[in-house]
């Protein structure tokens, strides 16, 4: 049930932008799941004596406790979920036919989609991902088991069913008429829920799975409907080179999609390692966001991506998971990640690309929402955005992080907070979780 009225009374921080984080322990109020106000505590106080929460639900924040905007994972695949930290063993081509294909051929089965998918959700709203990019599986009734549970657990989700009609030795594809049809029907179906939280996205799996003719006829369904729509690009070079094989009137992987009119301010492509700068640009120029997915990146060792470069291009930029590729569902993980591999590009030789747990920070939240389009909606705690939030218990009982005497001030205290939680934190820390002013996780009562 929506709590109607709540006010939360403690240490609020959030990202205005990439250099800009704001902590403050003030008053955030929410109605129907929109945040109404926000002001200092003075404020609140006088408010309060005034009568005008005496209908509001209000929560005081213990001293350790903050609140922070939920986590945004713009880049996941939820049927490769009983997958994940299996496999790792092979490069992208290799591990997609060998162990991916395989598994998610079996989501025709509805019964075993249900009970992936009702663990999957559950499991990143544990961890504090409020909002989750989806890719389900080529199965149109199986993906839309995801929806029905994005719905019932109350995440809210952009899921699309992937797309692709190029044949493999797995025998996992449809033919290019088949797979039209099934898009417009899945986009639909998803419509027909008329659910607030959940919208569709149009997923053709990367130009190694998809003909011209397929990405384009896709381009033209995500144009119709005005839905977003999502691919993989440039993650591995042997991807690389295959794709130019593949495309000889193209001279970059960037091109393909662009010729075929994927490249739009509603694309989000996942990975995108190995541009060129002249990819970079056309990327900037059509307004295309980045899913950075720096576990995945590794583990299956297909590079650095360069997120300083990108941001300092005006890419615009979020965190993914990208499970099972990557090996872990946390955006906490995925912070730390992209504050790794960012460091090891500085470390090889690139002044400056090293990425601050602040800036980390924000590619988790407000990048996030910007990437996915949802900035207007969520990523921080501005007045009229809706209230996906996590409530923080840096010292809580079984946490990882543990309270030393300290000589800081309240304001540097409050800070101190937010780095060791980015550092060293993890779902046990994380005690509430909101989506849309729905209480969605509760380790307090
Ligand atoms: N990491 C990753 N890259 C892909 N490229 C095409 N499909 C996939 C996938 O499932 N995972
Ligand atoms: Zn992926």
């Amino acid at each position: 049930m929506v709590q109607e009225k709540l006010v939360f009374v403690g240490l609020l921080a959030s990202s205005k932008s990439l250099k800009d984080l704001s902590i403050f322990t003030g008053f955030l109020a929410v109605e129907h799941g929109k945040i109404t106000r926000q002001g200092s505590i003075a404020e609140f106080e006088a408010m309060n004596n005034a009568g005008t929460f005496s209908d509001y639900n209000i929560i005081k924040l213990k001293n350790d406790q903050f609140l922070i905007p939920g986590f945004v994972d713009c880049h996941t695949h939820a049927p490769q979920f009983p997958n994940i930290g299996l496999g790792l063993d092979r490069a992208l081509l290799e591990w997609l036919s060998k162990y991916t294909f395989p598994l998610e051929k079996r989501y025709s089965n509805l019964e075993f989609a249900a009970k992936v998918y009702d663990t999957v959700v559950q499991r990143l709203l544990t961890n504090g991902t409020t909002t989750a990019c989806y890719f389900g599986s080529l199965h149109l009734e199986g993906t839309l088991e995801l929806v029905k549970t994005a719905i019932k657990r109350n995440q809210r989700a952009l899921i699309g069913k992937v797309s692709m009609n190029v044949k493999n030795d797995t025998g996992y594809y449809n033919n290019t008429e088949k797979e039209i049809e099934e898009v417009e029907k899945f986009i639909q179906e998803v419509f027909k829920y008329k659910n607030e939280l959940v919208q569709p996205v149009v997923t053709p799996r990367f130009a190694v799975s998809c003909d011209k003719e397929l990405l384009t006829a896709l381009a033209n369904i995500s144009q119709k409907y005005q839905c977003r729509i999502q691919s993989h690009l440039s993650e591995n070079r042997d991807e690389v080179d295959y794709v130019l094989k593949m495309n000889s009137d193209c001279k970059t992987y960037s091109g393909v999609y662009n010729k075929c009119q994927i490249l739009n301010e509603r694309c989000i492509m996942a990975h995108a390692i190995h541009l060129s700068d002249e990819e970079i640009r056309l990327l900037a120029h059509k307004g295309v966001s980045i899913a950075h997915c720096p576990a995945s990146n590794t583990r299956l060792k297909s590079g650095l991506c360069p997120v300083r470069k990108y941001l300092d291009n005006n890419l615009t930029v979020g965190l993914g998971t990208d499970v099972s590729g990557g090996d872990n569902a946390s955006i906490i993980d995925a912070m730390r990640r992209a504050m790794d591999v960012s460091t090891h590009l500085e470390l090889n030789g690139n002044n400056d690309y090293s990425i601050s747990w602040k800036e980390a920070f924000y590619l988790a939240t407000m990048g996030g929402a910007r990437a996915l389009k949802l900035d207007d909606k969520i990523g921080n705690f501005d007045v009229g955005k809706e209230f996906d939030a996590l409530l923080i218990d840096v010292y809580v009982n079984g946490s990882q992080i543990d309270e030393y005497e300290s000589t800081e001030s309240a304001a540097e205290h409050a800070v101190s907070l937010l780095q060791r939680f980015v550092y060293l934190g993890d779902d046990r820390n994380i005690v509430q979780v909101y989506v849309r002013g729905k209480k969605v996780k509760d380790l307090l009562n």
